[in-house]
């Protein structure tokens, strides 16, 4: 399992990491926006040789695309396999990044400098790679840790709101899954007023603990999952729309369907199932549209990872703070779930 490190001061802390590793090359991997927000917190600790590669910021360029010219750049720059390259970013960049890194000549190192809240508590640490093709979410990819993480508060500065919003989604989902005390004493009301720095440690802790007993996610890493069968399918069926949801966004709605699913299947009570509720739509709101989209919302489940044949596996609650795998549920009941999730009124 990958190190995590927690930096106080990223500049100085990057710099005595990298004194102490050996590498032929180091190749930066970021997005249009770190370039300009997170570099700068870096840049001037980076060796003069140091080689940069930055791709058009968001989800619409996780995909095949990016990669190739991602490959193009690392072959241009004559990268042998000894090269370092660090991703610098949030979970696009990370997924992409260690995706291309891991699959150029059979894969090189490289570790992930997160810049997120998201990227932070969630997607840079568990070693899952990928991009997003034909429509489906991190549809091609592989399982391959970094060398390290390093975690630094810091580039919390530039984060907008919502992507700081879309980031506690899966703060949510931690305490939801694992730990019914922490989900209770994250504040909703003012949800922006979080002691971020407990918030990232604990939830890394939680994410590490479930992938060091699972890492290739055969069994107990499927919880991590909870809230992404439906999340993934939303998210995938307003990419690029008017109505384009957040990754964090996306799994908020999928979470309140995916309680609504565990009082049917998996006994989480109704009064939890409200407590669930009360919590997401104070922070996320809820998201409207129309009954035509939930017959290709549905449809779009069935390409989910857990799947097996033609069953669709749930990970679903059985209270809060406990979450169960395996749980097959039908088309009927997605739509159920996702119907249920369109007639709340606030
Ligand atoms: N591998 C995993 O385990 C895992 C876990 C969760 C999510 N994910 C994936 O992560 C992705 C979502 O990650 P994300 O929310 O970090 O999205 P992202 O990488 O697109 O970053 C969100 C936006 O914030 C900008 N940004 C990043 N850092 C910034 C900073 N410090 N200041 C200002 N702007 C900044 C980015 O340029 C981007 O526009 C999705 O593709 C999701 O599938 C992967
Ligand atoms: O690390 C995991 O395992 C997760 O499921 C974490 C999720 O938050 C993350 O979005 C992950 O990328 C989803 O994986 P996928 O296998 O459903 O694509
Ligand atoms: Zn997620």
């Amino acid at each position: 399992m990958e190190t995590v490190l927690f930096s106080s001061q990223i500049a100085n802390d990057l710099k005595q990491f990298l004194g102490h590793l050996e590498y032929s090359s180091l190749g930066l991997i970021m997005d249009s926006n770190t370039k300009n927000t997170c570099l700068p917190l870096i840049e001037k600790i980076l060796p003069e040789s140091v080689r940069k590669f930055a791709f058009p910021a968001g989800e619409n360029h996780k995909n095949l695309e990016t990669c190739v010219k991602i490959w193009e750049w690392m072959t241009n720059e004559g990268f042998d396999r000894k090269t370092l390259i660090i991703n610098l970013g949030g979970g696009v960049t990370g997924d992409m990044g260690g995706f291309c890194a891991a699959t150029y000549k059979r894969g090189v190192r490289f570790i992930n400098i997160p810049t997120t809240l998201l990227s932070q508590v969630d997607a840079s640490v568990g070693g899952k790679l990928g991009i997003d093709f034909q429509g489906f979410k991190n549809h091609i990819g592989v399982f391959t840790q970094p060398d390290a993480v390093i975690i630094a508060e810091e580039f919390l500065k530039t984060l907008p709101e919502n992507e700081l919003r879309s980031g506690f989604a899966e703060v949510l989902k931690h305490g939801l899954i694992r730990n019914a005390d922490y989900f209770r004493i994250l504040k909703f009301e003012n949800w922006q007023d979080q002691p971020w720095k407990e918030i990232i440690e604990k939830s890394v802790n939680i994410k590490k603990e479930v992938v060091e007993k699972d890492p290739k996610e055969s069994g107990l890493r499927k919880i991590l999952n909870f809230g992404h069968t439906i999340g993934h399918a939303f998210e995938s069926h307003f990419l690029g729309t008017q109505q384009h949801l957040l990754h964090g966004e996306a799994i908020a709605i999928g979470m309140i369907c995916e309680a609504y699913l565990s009082t049917k299947k998996s006994g989480l009570s109704k009064e939890e199932l409200k407590e669930v509720e009360k919590v997401i739509l104070s922070v996320f709101g809820h998201f409207e549209f129309s009954d035509e989209d939930v017959p290709t919302i549905t449809q779009l489940c069935s390409q989910d990872k857990k799947n097996v044949s033609s069953t669709m596996y749930f990970s679903l609650l059985r209270k809060i703070g406990a979450c169960d795998f395996n749980i097959p549920v039908s088309h009927q009941e997605i739509s159920e779930s996702i119907h249920y999730y369109q007639s709340i009124k606030l």
